[in-house]
Order: C-alpha cells, then structure tokens, then sequence
C-alpha cells in the first residue's frame, strides 16, 4: 500500500527549473494526503498534493503540476494538486496575489504598451487581471486599452473598478480629469492620490496587478512600494545607449528600495518591415541585453518596433488581442516569461533560496 513518504519520495525527481533543485528538497510540498482505494481496484486511491506555487498560469509552475501528476499516477494513485499561495490577508491589498510595477527610468519608452499588452495577454491566459495607471501626469491607459466606464462606489464607500476584457482597471485619470491640474500636483498631494488608488479600490481577487508607473524615479514610484506589496518590477528600456543611464537609474531604485528585479524588456528593438518582413535596427542593438547582463537579471523579451503595436493601441486593441502576429508572439513570450520569473521569486522566498536581482529579505526597505 503506497504511504506518504513513497509520494514524497517520488516526487523528489520533481525538478524546479528556476531554483536548481527538487520540490522536495527545496520545501515547496506542503502535505501529502493519500487516500487508500477499496482494494480490488474498483475504487482507485487518491493523493491530494498542495504545493507552493506563487504564479497561476507560469509554464514552469504548469509543468511542475504536470510532473507530479504524472509520478503519482505511476504509484497508480489518482492525484490532486493544490497551489498554495503565500496568504495575503496581513496585506494592504488582501486579494491581490502579485503586484507587478511596469518601469523605467526614461519616458517614452513603451511603458503603457507593454504594460497593456501584457495585461491583455494574461486575462485571454485565464488569470484574473488588474491594471492600475499611475502615470499622475499622463494617464493613458484607459485609451489604449479602450475601456470607457467610469468606476463606481461601494456602499462601503470603495471604489468600484470597471472591467473590460477580463481586466479590471484603475487609473489616475478617473480621479485627476476634471478636479485637479496633474502639472499642479506635488510631492505629498501624488503620494496621497496614489495611495487612495491603491487602498481604497475595490480590487476583489487578482492574480496579478500590473501598475504602469510614469517615468523617473520619484514619488509615484516610491509611494507605490509603500502601499502595495511589490512582488517584483519589470523595467522597460529601449536598445539605444542614449536610454541606458536612466533605465540604470530605475533598476537601481529597486534595488535599493528591496524590491526583486523581474528582468528588462527591450521595446522597439529592431523594425519589422511588414512588407519585407526583414528586421532593422533603427535605435541600435543590445542595449536590454546590457543592463540586464550589469544587474544581473534576465532579459525578459526583445519587443520589435512594428506599426501593428501602436495602430493596436491607437485602436484601444492591444496588439495581444489580436494573439496573432509577430509582435502578439512576443508579447505572449514576455508573458511567459514574467510569469516564470514571478513563481521564481515567490518559490524562492519559500524556499530560501537567493535569486540574482532579488534581495535577500522580503518587502521595501523602512
Ligand atoms: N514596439 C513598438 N512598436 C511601435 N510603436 C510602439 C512600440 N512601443 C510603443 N510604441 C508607440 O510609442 C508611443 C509611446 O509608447 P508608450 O506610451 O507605451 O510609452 P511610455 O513609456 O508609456 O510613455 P510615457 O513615458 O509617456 O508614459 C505610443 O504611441 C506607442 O503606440
């Protein structure tokens, strides 16, 4: 009869990808249920498995299911597996699973778009999605992503988000349209607008809460690491070495606040002629590539510059919508790729085990 300690043992050929050893070693099973069957086979037994695993929908985490699905039933065993996911509820945000800040150091380059892009591709994945617009002086996600609601009021006095396509939304532009100047706004006046976003929205159950943060290094930036629990920023640059200095800067600001580093995305790294189909680098190359070999953390996607991703966003259709298309496929890459990153650092934080571009404590720095 199988017992506990043979599924544990099995389950050690379960490798983790990103943390360099088994599940098992590595603390990630949490418990082992095994149900015995009726003994002539008739009723088969059953091995329930919760597992922490910090990222619905990461293909890694997916695969890591997959296995130990597959190593149990060879024990003839039906199995069940369980994600357990770090509990939220001592959070200012007890919903929401993952907060992921879209950033960089220098405006203009593709913030919004990756940061619309990548929502849309998650929500069409499954998980449930929210996109918060924190770009105080030039909120314009709602736009891109064609949402036109407003949102409402709870009778707990919340504020209700509106959703569209699976992704709720918040943006600076539903409070700063009409009452206030963004130019106007100060220091303590953005901490106090970008608080009040992030706390006093309804935001209900999210797996992931992407934030599109305006450009620099300032307020907006660190008020958002003390309101929310950043799981990890994803730092957008573009390849020319005229960008790099500023992108430096916003890695820089998280590493210094504590907060894990996802990895850079290179926008508008090549273009794509749609006639030809050949590629050219028109703003040079490798620039992603270098900051993210200096700091050490991966480089998440090289995004082409492709007249298909701003007519996408010109049209309030992210180009990930479409889920065809050679600028959709990176998009959907970089999604993979956010999302192994995020189940890494979150498996990392279970298990103890330092990960480049990730500090070694957990949370923003007092
Ligand atoms: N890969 C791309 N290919 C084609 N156009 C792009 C690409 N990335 C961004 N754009 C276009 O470039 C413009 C600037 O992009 P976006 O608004 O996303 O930048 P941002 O970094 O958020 O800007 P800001 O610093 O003003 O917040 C937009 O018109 C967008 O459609």
């Amino acid at each position: 009869m199988v017992d506990e300690d043979q599924v544990r043992d099995r389950l050690r050929s379960v490798e983790d990808p990103a943390l360099g050893s088994d599940i098992v070693s590595l603390g990630l099973i949490d418990d082992i249920d095994v149900a015995v069957g009726d003994g002539d086979g008739d009723e088969k037994g059953t091995a329930a498995v919760s597992v922490s695993f910090g990222a619905p929908y990461a293909p890694d985490e997916m695969d890591m299911g997959d296995r130990i699905r597959e190593e149990i039933e060879d024990l003839g065993l039906e199995p069940t597996v369980s994600p357990e996911q770090p509990a939220t509820t001592d959070s200012p945000l007890p919903g929401v699973r993952n907060v992921v800040p879209i950033a960089s150091g220098k405006g203009g380059v593709g913030k919004t778009t990756v940061a619309t892009n990548l929502a849309t591709a998650l929500a069409r994945t499954g998980a449930r999605v929210g996109l918060l617009d924190a770009d105080i002086y030039g909120p314009n996600v709602p736009g891109m992503i064609g949402i036109e609601a407003q949102p409402g009021m709870s009778p707990e006095g919340d504020i209700v988000p509106p959703e569209a396509d699976g992704i709720t939304l918040m943006s600076m532009a539903f409070l700063t349209e009409e009452e206030t100047d963004p130019a106007m706004l100060r220091g303590p006046m953005i901490d106090k607008l970008l608080g009040q976003l992030i706390r006093e929205t309804d935001w209900g159950e999210l797996d992931y809460l992407l934030v599109d943060l305006p450009p620099g290094t300032g307020d907006e930036q660190l008020t958002l690491m003390q309101h929310a629990p950043v799981t990890g920023a994803v730092v957008v640059t573009t390849p020319e070495d005229i960008a790099l200095e500023d992108v430096r800067k916003g890695v820089r600001m998280f590493i210094d606040q504590n907060v894990p580093v996802l990895g850079v995305v290179e926008n508008m790294s090549a273009y794509r002629c749609p006639s030809c189909g050949d590629q050219h680098d028109l703003y040079g190359t490798g620039g992603g590539q270098r900051i993210a070999d200096e700091f050490d953390v991966p480089l998440l996607a090289e995004i082409p510059m492709d007249p298909a991703i701003r007519a996408g966003s010109d049209a309030d259709e992210p180009v990930t919508a479409l889920k065809e298309g050679p600028a959709a496929d990176r998009f959907i890459e970089l999604q993979d790729t956010v999302l192994n990153r995020v189940g890494a650092v979150n498996r990392g934080a279970v298990a103890d085990v330092d990960l480049e571009g990730v500090p070694p404590t957990d949370g923003p720095a007092e």
